[in-house]
């Protein structure tokens, strides 16, 4: 399980600063949902915690079984989907599911047809995805986080581009497949967020900016 700590963390781009002070935990297996309005920051910060963009500011620490583990090595426990993340467009949904495997283990029990029939994507397996609609990739890029066996999940919008059905089948994955992991939510849609137990709005951490 794995616990991520913020102490005094800040993001600026040039001369705009996205978040500053910003001091939180994130206990092991909680559910944190990083709210705010548009171009607030939620995206900055999840790429933060993702590793992808390091803060400029404070510090960002990741204790894994309460081991220290540092940001170089945080893709390792983590699984992401968001918006700005492609999937490999030219690969059919069985190539992706074995490339994507290559490098995370799937959940006990877990076979492609598994995913494949969980996703709803039956009939699809040699279709590239390309050729896959909006919903559709967005079943799969949920699937390949919940059905990886990584304790840190990160969700950036995950209900974009799902209809009533899939924002349930999303709802279901959480309840059955968010058991014992940290997950941070990137949301603006209270639905997407309903099982987090911390909550905070990116816009708290804007004022102390120019104080
Ligand atoms: N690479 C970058 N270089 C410069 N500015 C950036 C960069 N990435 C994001 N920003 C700026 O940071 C601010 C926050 O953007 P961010 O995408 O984090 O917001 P958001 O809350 O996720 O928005 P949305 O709800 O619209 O997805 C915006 O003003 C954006 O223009």
């Amino acid at each position: 399980m794995i616990e991520i700590k913020l102490e005094n963390a800040a993001k600026r781009f040039q001369y705009e600063w996205i978040f500053r002070n910003l001091s939180l935990t994130v206990p092991a297996a909680s559910k944190l949902a990083i709210t705010g309005s548009n171009g607030s920051g939620k995206s900055t910060l999840i790429k933060a915690i993702a590793g992808l963009s390091p803060v400029t500011e404070g510090s960002l620490s990741y204790f894994f079984e309460k081991r220290k583990i540092t940001a170089e090595e945080v893709y390792n426990y983590l699984t992401i989907s968001a918006p700005y993340l492609e999937l490999p467009e030219e690969f059919s949904l069985v190539e992706l599911l074995k490339f994507h495997f290559k490098f995370k283990n799937a959940i006990s029990g877990f076979s492609f047809e598994k995913m494949i029939e969980e996703m709803y994507l039956i009939g699809h397996e040699n279709k590239p995805i390309n050729q896959f609609s909006s919903g559709m990739k967005q079943r799969l890029k949920l699937g390949l986080c919940f059905f990886s066996q990584v304790p840190l999940i990160l969700l950036d919008e995950p209900t974009s581009n799902l209809d009533q059905k899939g924002v349930d089948w999303y709802l279901d994955l959480i309840q059955r497949f968010g058991l014992n992991r940290t997950l941070v939510i990137c949301s603006n849609d209270p639905r997407e967020y309903q099982s987090c137990e911390n909550i905070i709005n990116i816009e708290d951490y804007k004022l102390k900016q120019n104080l």
